[in-house]
């Protein structure tokens, strides 16, 4: 992203505004000429009525044009940063999985809101005002150098010296810039990390540690911004002294002229008057040329934003030659399936299975072999390094994200709800559902009692992240959102593992009850809920180890069997 892109589409308003700009800075210069004609009939005697009235409109006229074009900037502006954002936002929403996990979720939040902020005042301040402002500023000189050719010269000595320091500092601030935008991301990330870990904060007593780290991001902010700031206010007296300097050398060349009599009053007076016009451009031009660096700053992280890789759908002519999904046969089939977070360190080493129709699989294995893996690559969160993940029948790459995942629910291991109700979670993503099938889900993931035992019901607020609800909860609700959503087959990690006896009892008869009517793939540590499966794929060090009933398991694999006989000590068993 670049300044020529950032303003494509609106280049059109920025003129408008320019233009507005630099109709106010014509109409200010008109008005040193009429000045002269008034101040020379006033010395001779005579009060120029109709020129005065003249100058009065030109006055009102030039305010209404500057008022205007600093209307139409500052619509520009926010509009730009409207569409900036739901560009960025739009982006961050389908960034690769694999691109987001390096990152800090408050730094891309800072990316999204601070650094389009400071693009809008880069639109706002500078490109409409600082056009008008190089145009205005040669009129200006134009006019300065039709009234009094020695004049402008005193006036060009003392406002070109200040222009050239004016510039040098420019430069330091879009250093400084840069520097103070990132030193926020990292603020906000570091308050993202503490916030979102708030229970884990307070119960380590890590406050002091967190408040210590907050300070230290806190303060990288504070000295880039306060470098920043420096500059900028060193520039502001430097102008004013130039500004003082220039018409202090006018006033005197300019009264020594007069008495000579190379030039009238009115010509002096007129002059001065034209100066004060040169000061707006060049100021107008300085504050552009320093927006334009901070802005270009924060142009820059937006563009590392954009260039992170998205979710992208094959061409349509080439899912084509795909084919079409069989809907007889397995619903899911991993081929030979390698990946690696880091490609270098494969998770998944060969893995292959297929998962029917209808029933129940459940996914058993140590901690850490693969298994959620499994499911992430199911879901399409990641494309698999090496071999091939069809969906009923037809190779996955070839399906739309929207389509593959329409097949496919999935509640993770734990069960993340967003901020709302009840009612919005459980809706979310959902074709349009009757109440009856609210009613049917919410009775079979026993959610009823629970809702109806609320003054609110289902339109009672969950919390952050479903805080307000307990695990048990949290993880029946995200069961019922899956259901609601009628999906061809459901990937369950670990939906016991919040739930009391009972309510794991009825859990697994209603889970009984769904793989009659689509297939289920269960990752589950409970040999409860593994014995009510159909079929047991046991996931070992990436690999797909055994696979069979529970009958045939537990005479052929080892760690099956320790895991359907536990021995007390043996926590964590592991192949012999
Ligand atoms: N987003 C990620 N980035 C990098 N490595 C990851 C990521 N997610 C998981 N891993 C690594 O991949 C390996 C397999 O993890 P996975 O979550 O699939 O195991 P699992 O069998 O589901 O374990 P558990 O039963 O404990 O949930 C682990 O070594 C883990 O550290």
């Amino acid at each position: 992203m670049d300044l020529r892109r950032l303003t494509r589409g609106y280049r059109r308003s920025i003129v408008a505004a320019a233009a507005l700009s630099l109709l106010g800075t014509l109409l200010a210069l008109a008005q040193p000429l009429l000045a002269r004609e008034a101040v020379d009939s006033a010395a001779a005697g005579r009060l120029p009525w109709p020129l005065i009235g003249t100058l009065i409109a030109l006055f009102a006229a030039q305010a209404a044009a500057l008022a205007l074009a600093r209307w139409v900037q500052a619509h520009t502006g926010e509009t730009m940063t409207r569409d900036l954002r739901r560009h960025i936002t739009g982006h961050l929403l389908r960034v690769r999985l694999s691109a987001l996990d390096g990152g800090r979720i408050g730094d891309l939040i800072a990316r999204a809101c601070g650094d389009t902020a400071a693009v809008k005042t880069l639109i706002a301040q500078s490109l409409g005002t600082g056009l008008a402002g190089a145009i205005g500023l040669v009129a200006a000189i134009g006019v300065l150098a039709w009234l009094d050719r020695w004049l402008l010269g005193a006036v060009v000595v003392l406002f070109g010296g200040s222009f050239a320091a004016l510039l040098a500092v420019v430069r330091r601030v879009r250093t400084e810039s840069r520097a103070a935008q990132t030193a926020e991301g990292v603020l906000l990330a570091d308050l993202e990390r503490a916030l979102g870990g708030i229970r884990l904060v307070r119960a380590c007593r890590a406050e002091a540690v967190e408040a210590g780290r907050l300070d230290s991001s806190a303060r990288g902010a504070y000295l880039a911004n306060l470098r920043m700031a420096g500059m900028v206010a060193l520039s502001g007296p430097a102008n004013d002294l130039a500004v003082s300097g220039a018409f202090l050398a006018v006033l005197l060349v300019g009264a020594s002229r007069v008495s000579s009599g190379a030039i009238t009053l009115g010509e002096l007076v007129a002059f001065t008057l034209a100066m004060t016009y040169l000061a707006a451009p060049i100021y107008e031009i300085f504050q552009a040329v320093s927006a334009v660096q901070q802005g270009t700053g924060a142009l820059q992280r937006i563009s590392e934003v954009l260039a992170l890789p998205v979710e992208r759908d094959r061409p349509v002519a080439v899912v084509r030659v795909a084919g079409t999904p069989r809907r007889s046969g397995p619903v899911l089939e991993f081929r030979d399936v390698w990946f690696g977070y880091d490609p270098a360190r494969p998770v998944l080493r060969g893995v292959g299975f297929t998962i029917p129709a209808r029933g129940q699989t459940a996914l058993v294995g140590p901690s850490g072999a693969g298994k959620s893996t499994i499911f992430a690559l199911a879901e399409r969160f990641y494309e698999p390094d090496h071999g091939a993940i069809l969906l009923h029948g037809r190779e996955s790459r070839f399906t739309s994200y929207a389509r593959h995942r329409t097949a496919i629910g999935l509640v993770e291991q734990d069960c993340p709800l967003l901020a709302g109700t009840l009612r919005d979670n459980l809706l979310y993503g959902a074709a349009p559902v009757t109440d009856g099938e609210i009613r049917r889900v919410l009775a079979m993931t026993g959610l009823h009692r629970m809702i109806e035992a609320l003054p609110a019901g289902l339109d009672t607020p969950v919390g952050d992240h479903g805080r307000r609800l307990s695990g048990g909860q949290r993880q029946r609700v995200a069961i019922a959102r899956c259901l609601l959503a009628r999906p061809d087959l459901i990937l369950l990690d670990e939906p016991t593992a919040h739930l009391d006896p009972d309510s794991e009892h009825a859990l697994t008869a209603t889970l009984n009850e769904v793989a009659a009517v689509c297939a289920l793939v269960v990752i589950a540590h409970r040999f409860s809920t593994v014995r009510a499966a159909d079929r047991i794929l046991v996931v070992d060090e990436g690999r797909i180890r055994a696979d069979g009933t529970h009958d045939t398991l537990l005479r052929t694999d080892p760690y099956y069997r320790r895991m359907a006989n536990p021995t007390p000590p043996q926590t964590f068993p592991r192949y012999a």
